[in-house]
């Protein structure tokens, strides 16, 4: 069984104070609070919040830039301190904040995705298999065992949306919806992420797209400005975000997934 327990947590981040502290105030479109202290600025990015998921939640987060999606994903994958309040996480945690992060130009692409297997412990039984997967998903041919730095950027988006093929947990947390350019990779990696999402436990999946969140999730949580304003069935939720954004002025559109 997974599950995770958030119960009234603050996560402030600290800055050291730099320039004209007066515009510092000055509320914008974006983002959390930011106070101003004795020796620190402080942006307080998640203030007093409480949720439970449980074993087979879908879940989805929405809110304007800056109020608190990642800074609430990352304390669910267990990733980040926080000031106050209890986090409880029970099941492997497989966060996907950057699936492209970490890789190395100098080696080639199966070199890569072996080490990917190796910091995402795949058994050394299935390694092998798995890499050849990842280089048949990719279609990269004879390009997979050249060093990254020969690839064009539409190769190596290639090679790191096939690196999805190696993802496993059972509470998965994914922070940006990957989507394919190229129309040939829509299939498959729409099918890969299908299939994680499936698998996976729990669901947690922050988006500005939302066609992403109705397809994959059926609660969601609206966070303003640190804080939890709605949290129930992804219908009503939005559409209670959207009225907010429509009086603000906000548009959705456009904004990446
Ligand atoms: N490492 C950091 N140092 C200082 N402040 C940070 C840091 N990371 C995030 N913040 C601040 O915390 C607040 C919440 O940021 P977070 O990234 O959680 O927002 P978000 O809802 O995911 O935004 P977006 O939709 O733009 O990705 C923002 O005001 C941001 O400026």
């Amino acid at each position: 069984m997974a599950k995770i327990e958030i119960k009234n947590v603050s996560v402030n981040y600290f800055l050291r104070k730099r320039g004209d502290l007066n515009k510092l105030t000055e509320r914008g479109a974006v983002g959390a609070e930011i106070l101003i202290g004795n020796r620190f600025l402080e942006v307080a990015a998640l203030k007093d919040v409480s949720v439970a998921i449980r074993d087979g939640d879908r879940v989805g987060l929405v809110g304007i830039n800056g109020s608190g999606k990642s800074t609430l994903l990352k304390l669910c994958a267990g990733a980040l301190g926080h000031q106050s309040g209890r986090v409880i996480i029970e099941g492997k945690v497989s966060p996907q904040f950057k699936l492209g992060a970490g890789l190395q130009n100098k080696l080639s692409g199966r070199q890569n995705a072996e080490l990917k297997c190796l910091y995402m412990g795949v058994p050394q039984g299935s390694l092998k298999r798995l890499v050849d997967d990842v280089k048949e998903i990719s279609g990269l041919g004879g390009y997979f065992e050249l060093p990254l730095h020969s690839y064009s950027a539409g190769m190596r988006s290639r090679l790191v949306m096939s690196l999805l093929r190696l993802v496993r947990g059972e509470i998965l947390i994914m922070d940006e919806w990957i989507n394919a350019v190229d129309p040939s990779l829509h299939a498959t990696v729409g099918g890969l992420q299908a299939q994680l999402i499936e698998r996976a436990k729990i669901l947690l999946l922050a988006s500005h797209s939302r066609r992403v969140l109705e397809e994959w999730v059926d609660r969601l949580i609206w966070l303003d400005n640190g804080r939890i304003r709605a949290d129930g069935p992804i219908r009503e939720v939005y559409a209670e975000y959207q009225a907010w954004l429509d009086v603000r002025g906000h548009s959705t559109e456009g904004s990446p997934d």
